[in-house]
C-alpha cells in the first residue's frame, strides 16, 4: 500500500484481503497489543494485510463521556498511527468519529466494513468490544454478522496487570498521577513527546538551564513536575539523560503547557530539531518559587536527584 495511513471518509475502497484489527488504541497498551497480534497472526497464516481501523475524535467527545468532555487522548492521532505501525501493523485507517456515524446499526457498521474492505477475511477485537448505536451490539453479534459474509472474528479475552485489566482509562490515571512506571508496564514503554524544539523566553540559559521545549502534547496530559528524563534526537539518534519540567512555569508567569529538557551534555542542536523525550520518573510537582534564585537552587537539587536515578537504573 503506497500510504500506511489513510482516511475511510474519502471514496477508497481498499481490496487487498485483510485482518482488521478495530478500536481507538490510545497508547496502544498490552490489551490493544494483544488484538493487533491476533490480527498479525491471523493475517501471516492466512496470506492476508494486518490493518487497524481506528477512530478520531474518542467516541466519548461525540456521546458525551467524561462529563461531557469526552476522554482526553494520551498521545496525538499521528503518534497513535505511528505506535501501530511500529508494532507491526500494515496500514491503519482512520474514521471520523460523528453523530452519524454512532448512529449507524450493527449491521449497518458491518457492511460499512464490507464496502470500504471487500476482501475482508478477518475481524479481531477484545471480548468487551461493542458497537453500533448505543453500542448496542457485542462480539456475539459481531460473529453471527460476520459469519454470514465469510468473515472470521477473534475476540481474544483480556490481559490483566496487577488483578485490574489493562486499559486506556488506567493508562490516563497514572500518567495524572506521575506513575510512570505503571505506566510502563501497562503499555511496554515508557510515556513520551515527540515534535519539533520549539523556542522558548530563552530565560533558562540566563539562569544557568537551558532548555529544549515541546508543546506536542496528546490531550491528556503528564502531572505538572520534574523528571528524571531520556532525550533523543530522532534524525541523528543521539540519547541524552536530563530532568524535565512539564508544566507553566509559575515562577516567572504562566504559560501555555510546555515540556522543557535540560541534559546533562549540552547538545548541539536547538530550535527546530526532531526530538523524543520520555518520562522515565516523576520527582517533584511544579511550584511557584518566591524568587528566580530559589527556583536555579531547586533546579540545581532537581538535577543531582535525576543523576540518582540515572546511576541506579542507566540512561
Ligand atoms: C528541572 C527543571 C525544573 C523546573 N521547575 C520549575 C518549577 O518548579 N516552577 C517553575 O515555575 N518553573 C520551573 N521550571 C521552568 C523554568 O521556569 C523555565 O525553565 C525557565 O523559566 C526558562 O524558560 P524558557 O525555556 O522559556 O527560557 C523548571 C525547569 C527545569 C529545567
Ligand atoms: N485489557 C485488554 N485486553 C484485551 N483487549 C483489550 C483490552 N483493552 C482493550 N481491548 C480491546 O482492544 C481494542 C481497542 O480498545 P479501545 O477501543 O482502545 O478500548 P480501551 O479504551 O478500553 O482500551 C478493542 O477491540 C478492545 O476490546
Amino acid at each position: 500500500m503506497e500510504n500506511a495511513v489513510q482516511s475511510l471518509d474519502g471514496g477508497g475502497v481498499f481490496c487487498e484481503p485483510c485482518a482488521l484489527a478495530i478500536g481507538i488504541f490510545d497508547a496502544v497498551h498490552k490489551g490493544h497489543q494483544h488484538v493487533l497480534n491476533a490480527a498479525k497472526d491471523f493475517a501471516a497464516k492466512n496470506g492476508a494485510k494486518a490493518f487497524v481501523l481506528t477512530f478520531y475524535p474518542h467516541p466519548s467527545k461525540v456521546l458525551g463521556g467524561e462529563k461531557a468532555g469526552g476522554c482526553p487522548l494520551i498521545y496525538p492521532a499521528d503518534v497513535r498511527a505511528e505506535l501501530l505501525l511500529d508494532f507491526g501493523m500494515d496500514g491503519v485507517f482512520f474514521k471520523d468519529f460523528t453523530p452519524e456515524f454512532a448512529s449507524k446499526t450493527p449491521e449497518e457498521f458491518f457492511g460499512f466494513l464490507m464496502e470500504k474492505f471487500p476482501n475482508l477475511k478477518c475481524v479481531a477485537t477484545g471480548e468487551n468490544f461493542r458497537f453500533g448505536v448505543r453500542a448496542s451490539a457485542d462480539v456475539k453479534v459481531l460473529k453471527e454478522l460476520a459469519g454470514g459474509s465469510g468473515v472470521e472474528t477473534i475476540s481474544v479475552c483480556g490481559v490483566l496487570d496487577g488483578g485490574n485489566f489493562v486499559s486506556s482509562t488506567r493508562l490516563r490515571k497514572a500518567l495524572q498521577d506521575g506513575d510512570m512506571q505503571s505506566f510502563y508496564e501497562m503499555s511496554g514503554r515508557n510515556y513520551f513527546c515527540r515534535g519539533r524544539v520549539e523556542g522558548g523566553r530563552k530565560l533558562g540559559r540566563t539562569i544557568g538551564f537551558p532548555t529544549l521545549n515541546l508543546k506536542a502534547f496528546g490531550e491528556c496530559k503528564p502531572k505538572f513536575g520534574v523528571y528524571a528524563s531520556r532525550l533523543q534526537n530522532l534524525d541523528t539518534k543521539e540519547i541524552f539523560c536530563g530532568v524535565s519540567n512539564v508544566g507553566v512555569n509559575p515562577t516567572v508567569g504562566e504559560c501555555a503547557p510546555v515540556l522543557e529538557t535540560n541534559t546533562f551534555d549540552f547538545p548541539d542542536f536547538g530550535e527546530g530539531a526532531n526530538i523524543k523525550v520520555e518520562l522515565l520518573k516523576f520527582l517533584r510537582g511544579e511550584k511557584k518559587f518566591a524568587s528566580i534564585n530559589d527556583l536555579k537552587a531547586q533546579i540545581a537539587v532537581d538535577k543531582e536527584n535525576a543523576n540518582k536515578f540515572f546511576r541506579v537504573c542507566g540512561c
